[in-house]
């Protein structure tokens, strides 16, 4: 074993054992994915778990991010894009013309890999998306951002400078906003992609302890190119290769004893 995959195996433990009784939240069936006429996802089927962290790996370009991406339907902005099969999230398809995509997004929200918040003070970040779709009186929003704010661990630091930009945080506070930004939203699922690999060692730490924190009430779904990182904080782990499906199942097993000699060969980094 390489001392990548020694230290990713030494990760394993870190993270609560998968719930193999946890019910099925999201339900992906014969997926497809084109950009154009390039398929980049290849009849995905695959099922993620209510309160459980899934973590998406493998070489880039596998099609981790695009995946990601199918959840909420960010894609359908960009007009050369479409998605074919099923993503049933609590049992109804996601794909269907019929579904509202703004409802969509905040039932699933998410977080992107650089941090992005609005030009506008770290309250206003916050209480902008529940403005969009409540109306609430002041006392009730300000119990909201506060609420967002704590879950996000990030309460303490900015309790005193809510009027402030929040483009004034380091990057590491920036990103735990955006996460407070998602969760002010109620969703039921977050997609994290690659959400600290623009922060450093200590910012990651505690974005990775959050994500535990937030798993007691959400189901997540992180792209992350750290192997230690999934070993960490992910509950089930799916391997992607060149737009498919290699393996899946709960992460101990994925590191330890991965059924498929190209999941071993991608945790050990003999390839990727
Ligand atoms: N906008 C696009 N137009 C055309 N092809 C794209 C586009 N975005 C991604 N692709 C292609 O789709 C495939 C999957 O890309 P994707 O970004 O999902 O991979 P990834 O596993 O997330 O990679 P990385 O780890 O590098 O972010 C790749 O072959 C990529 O070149």
């Amino acid at each position: 074993m390489t001392s990548i995959a020694v230290t990713a195996s030494s990760a394993i433990g870190n993270a609560a054992a998968a719930d193999a009784t946890a019910p099925v939240r999201i339900s992906v069936r014969g997926l497809d994915f084109f950009y154009g006429d390039f398929r980049s996802l290849k009849s995905i089927s695959l099922d993620f778990y209510d309160r459980q962290v899934t973590a998406l790996i493998g070489p880039s370009g596998c099609g981790k991010s695009t995946l990601l991406r199918t959840f909420n339907r960010i894609y359908s902005l960009y007009p050369d894009q479409r998605a074919e099969g099923e993503i049933l999230l609590d049992g109804q398809n996601v794909l269907s013309p019929s579904v509202d995509v703004n409802e969509l997004r905040a039932r699933v929200g998410m977080v992107f890999q650089k941090p992005t918040p609005f030009p506008m003070s770290i309250y206003d970040n916050i209480a902008f998306g529940i403005r969009l779709y409540e109306r609430l009186s002041r006392a009730d929003l300000d119990d909201r951002v506060e609420e967002a704010l704590r879950k996000a661990a990030l309460w303490d630091e900015v309790k005193d400078k809510l009027r402030q930009s929040g483009t004034g945080l380091s990057g590491g506070q920036q990103q735990r906003l955006c996460i407070a930004r998602t969760i002010a939203q109620r969703p039921e699922v977050i997609l994290l992609d690659e959400p600290t690999s623009a922060l450093d060692p200590i910012s990651t730490g505690k974005i990775e302890e959050l994500i535990e924190q937030l798993r007691a009430e959400f189901t997540i779904v992180i792209v992350t190119h750290n192997m230690q990182q999934a070993a960490r904080i992910s509950q089930f782990t799916a391997f992607m290769y060149l737009g498919e499906l290699i393996e899946f199942g709960p992460t101990s097993k994925m590191f330890m004893t991965p059924n498929k000699k190209q999941t071993q060969d991608y945790i050990t980094g003999r390839f990727g």
